[in-house]
């Protein structure tokens, strides 16, 4: 299993998750071998959540020559997947080839970058569109997005999934790129979330950015900037 506890969060250690996260942290790395490298990103970090994090059965099945017994994994018609608009998008992407049949939600939530950060270290947040489908409690839930830096919008985002819905059975916070700060705000305000990240970086810096980092995720990928 490649997913070890660091800190308040749980890191995906998969070698080629590295891999592809050291190539979209390079500057040089352009718009599409980006964009392509969150949806591979993406489903990575699916293939693991469902390796480390959720339960196989055994099934009968009866192949073209013989009775056997195979395994199966159980839940993936209980997977709900939120794409914290914009960034997430290709990520999400990468997640479906996963969970192809999960149920998906977008929250369009965006930092007020004009606004500035506040004394605090939290942005305000901006929420103008949600569309989330209906949430049970034997669900397994993951917000994705690749970026949690002060972690204002993933605060933002799961009190207004939890506000709405039962509590699900699983609740994972998926990030490419994680602050310690944003880590242990989001912890605190929603210590039922299981927060998996890829790398979690040394700081942020007075804009908000995480350093090292890879940058501002949404232009590069939206090709913005
Ligand atoms: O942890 P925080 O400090 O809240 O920062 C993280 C947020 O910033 C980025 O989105 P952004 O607001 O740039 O929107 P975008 O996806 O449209 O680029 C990123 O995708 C996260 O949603
Ligand atoms: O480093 C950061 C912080 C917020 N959003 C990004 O896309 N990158
Ligand atoms: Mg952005």
């Amino acid at each position: 299993m490649a997913i070890e506890d660091r800190g308040d969060a749980h890191l995906i250690t998969h070698a080629l998750a590295k891999d592809t996260l050291s190539r979209l942290r390079d500057v040089e790395t352009e718009q599409v071998a980006f964009r392509k490298g969150l949806v591979k990103l993406g489903r990575i970090c699916g293939y693991e959540i469902i390796d480390g994090a959720m339960e196989t059965e055994f099934v009968s099945i009866e192949t073209p020559l013989a009775e056997t017994t195979g395994e199966r994994v159980k839940g993936l018609d209980n997977v709900v997947i939120i794409n914290v608009l914009r960034a997430a998008t290709p990520f999400v992407e990468g997640l479906l080839k996963a969970f192809p049949r999960a149920k998906q939600g977008v929250i369009s939530a965006g930092r007020n970058e004009e606004a500035g950060m506040d004394e605090d270290g939290t942005f305000p947040i901006e929420i103008d569109y949600t569309k989330l489908p209906e949430i049970t409690g034997e669900d397994t839930v993951i917000v994705a997005d690749p970026m949690l830096a002060t972690g204002s919008t993933m605060c933002a985002v799961l009190d207004h999934v939890l506000a709405e819905n039962p509590e699900p059975e699983d609740l994972f916070v998926l990030s490419a790129v994680s602050a310690p700060d944003g880590l242990t705000r989001v912890a605190e305000a929603t210590p039922e979330a299981d927060l998996l990240t890829v790398a979690i970086d040394d700081e942020l810096n007075d804009e908000g950015f995480i350093v090292p980092g890879l940058g501002d995720a949404g232009d590069r990928a939206f090709r913005t900037q």
